[in-house]
């Protein structure tokens, strides 16, 4: 009987805002964990998602975009997003096939190429199912092409789409095999470490965000407020009450984010509702409050509140 190495380690997505970072780690993990929406920089907690195989256990980290920082919370994304490069073993770039790669992806690229403990390095072209198999080909190519620009070798390069599932498989052997020999870090049937309670706000934003546009979606966090199990319930039927705040920054945009008699603060609701319950497993009943912190992004006593 032949001995087989159990491999264990981290790994993290990056690329450029809506490369697909998010629904990759989504779609590897099986299960809605990292939030994914169709507008830009909207994820920014580092969740988790785990992948655990007979061969081994990955642990993906979903970081924020690394961006020029305008203000407080751009320069504390990019601190965490360096420190979390600096933790993992595999760094997964994602440089969609629909797109040229540009001076966004390489400032991102190169950036990991000057880390001291450099992680290793592999390239996703996401998104095969936007574009011809000739179109993959010349993008595969200019991959090849950055790489030596600037003196990175890639440990792999995969072709793939999340939501058609192409190649996914490939993805997961390449990152399980790229991992260090190691101890299987979280039980069986764990997907995240993140407290139940930063899921549930990721829900709400991720809800609140649907339909939204421009400056709005950077304006919008969740707090939780409470979550308490309703007492008079019986033990097989329980139901919990979880009480909300979404926070704006100006009157005009809670305005919007209510809506006409509360029409939009309503579907909020509904639609955050269905996939907490989902998450959970549990009944609940949500709660939602809208308040205005005038420029949150830029004061740290706001941004501390709010989990930055
Ligand atoms: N057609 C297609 N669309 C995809 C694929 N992967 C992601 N998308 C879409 O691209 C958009 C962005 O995907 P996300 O996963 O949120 O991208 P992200 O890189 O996490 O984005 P940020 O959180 O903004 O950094 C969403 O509308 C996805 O549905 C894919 O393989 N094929």
């Amino acid at each position: 009987m032949t001995e087989t190495t159990y491999r264990s380690g981290f790994a993290c997505f990056v690329g450029r805002p809506n490369a697909g970072k998010s629904t990759l780690t989504n779609a590897l993990v099986g299960q809605k964990i990292a939030i994914a929406s169709s507008k830009p920089q909207t994820t920014r907690h580092a969740v988790r998602g785990i992948v655990t195989r007979e061969d081994g256990q990955l642990v993906l980290i979903d970081t924020p975009g690394l961006h020029r920082p305008r203000t407080l919370l751009g320069e504390r994304l990019n601190d965490l997003v360096r420190e979390t490069w600096a933790e993992v073993d595999v760094v997964g770039v994602c440089l969609p096939c629909d797109q040229r790669i540009g001076p966004g992806d390489r400032y991102i690229v190169s950036q990991i190429a000057e880390l001291r403990n450099k992680p290793k390095i592999v390239v996703l072209a996401t998104k095969t199912d936007l574009v011809s198999k000739a179109r993959v080909l010349s993008h595969l190519v200019d991959v090849g092409k950055l790489g030596e620009e600037l003196g990175i070798e890639w440990a792999d390069v995969i072709p793939c789409s999340a939501t058609e599932d192409d190649q996914l498989d490939v993805v997961a052997d390449v990152l399980m095999g790229l991992l260090p020999e190691g101890p299987m870090y979280y039980p069986d049937g764990e997907i995240t470490d993140e407290p139940e309670e930063t899921l549930i706000a990721e829900l709400i934003r991720e809800a609140a965000l649907e339909g939204v546009r421009d400056e709005l979606p950077h304006s919008i966090a969740v707090m939780i407020d409470e979550i308490i199990p309703r007492a008079d319930r019986p033990e097989d039927k329980p139901l919990l009450d979880v009480f909300a705040t979404l926070v704006v920054e100006r009157d005009s945009q809670k305005g919007i984010v209510i809506g006409h008699r509360g029409s939009r603060l309503k579907e909020i609701g509904t639609e955050a509702r269905q996939q907490i319950n989902r998450l959970l497993g549990t009944p609940v009943h949500l709660s939602l409050h809208v308040k205005v912190l005038k420029e949150w992004q830029r004061d740290s006593k706001h941004l501390n509140r709010l989990g930055f």
